[in-house]
């Protein structure tokens, strides 16, 4: 029998859309699973999964792929008090802290993008900005929502990569630029969360998991966003999924 490409669960949003059923729909951006299928790999959603289902589930992947989200990562789980204006998403919530905690211990393929970096970050007990903007010296990291698409995933701002990490090996070099589309981000890391990468003014962008079994990384930007005509953003995406690949390949082989 053929055997599938190596399945990558991409933990969906829980939005209440303004259609007919209010009884709430199951969101992904195509965007982030045609970036997936364009490395090889197979894109999987669980709509109903929880955090109790993880353990049981998470041998059926061969990688983990948090995505972005206009939805914030709930206050309260960082210790903060919620904004009245904050679009939430607590499902999402505790799925991904549980998926996170797990892939890392269970050592599969792990890669944060946008919401994704900060629920890794929350998830290993450190904290968030609700607003970067508002805090003084900060950039406003916040993408012209008005704008076309293409404005808003345009590279905004530079980021400064650790010179052995293995995002100045994607990158060429310790400098990139890169888009910028968020409102939250990383105040206190994470237990295990090293900086790799900073935003001018000092916004943690890149991480890796210190002492990860497997590709345990994440991003505040979106490499994601036409990886085709980025060489450091495409480097990223392919970095994963060899990750994923060579997991499935273990799997296989025991
Ligand atoms: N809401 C959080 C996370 C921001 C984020 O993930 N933006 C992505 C928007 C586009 C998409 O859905 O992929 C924040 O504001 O920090």
């Amino acid at each position: 029998m053929a055997k599938h490409k190596p399945l990558v669960w991409l933990p969906a949003c829980h939005r209440n859309l303004d259609l007919a059923d209010p009884g709430g729909y199951t969101v992904l951006a195509d965007r982030y699973a045609a970036a997936v299928t364009s490395l090889g790999l197979q894109p999987v959603l669980f709509p109903m999964a929880d955090a109790e289902d993880v353990p049981n589930m998470l041998p059926l992947v061969d990688g983990v792929l948090l995505t972005g989200s206009p939805s914030n990562v709930e206050a309260s789980r960082f210790g903060a008090t919620p904004l009245e204006t904050d679009l939430l998403d607590p499902r999402r919530d505790a799925l991904t802290m549980a998926l996170v905690r797990t892939a890392i211990v269970e050592g599969v393929p792990l890669f944060g993008v946008c919401r994704g970096l900060q629920e890794m970050n929350v998830a290993l007990g450190g904290s968030l900005y609700q607003r970067v903007h508002t805090d003084p010296g900060m950039l406003d990291h916040r993408e012209p929502d008005d704008e076309p698409l293409e404005v808003q995933f345009a590279e905004r701002h530079e980021v400064i990569l650790e010179p052995d990490s293995m995002f100045a090996e994607w990158a060429g070099g310790t400098r990139a630029m890169v888009n910028s589309l968020h409102g939250q981000g990383i105040k206190e890391l994470g237990r295990s969360m090293v900086a790799e990468g900073r935003a001018p003014d000092g916004l943690v962008e890149a991480v890796r998991i210190k002492d990860a079994r497997a590709f345990a990384y994440g991003v505040q930007w979106h490499p994601e966003w036409r990886h085709e005509t980025n060489r450091f953003y495409d480097r990223t995406l392919k970095a994963f999924a060899r990750a994923c690949s060579e997991y499935r390949a273990k799997k296989d082989a025991a």
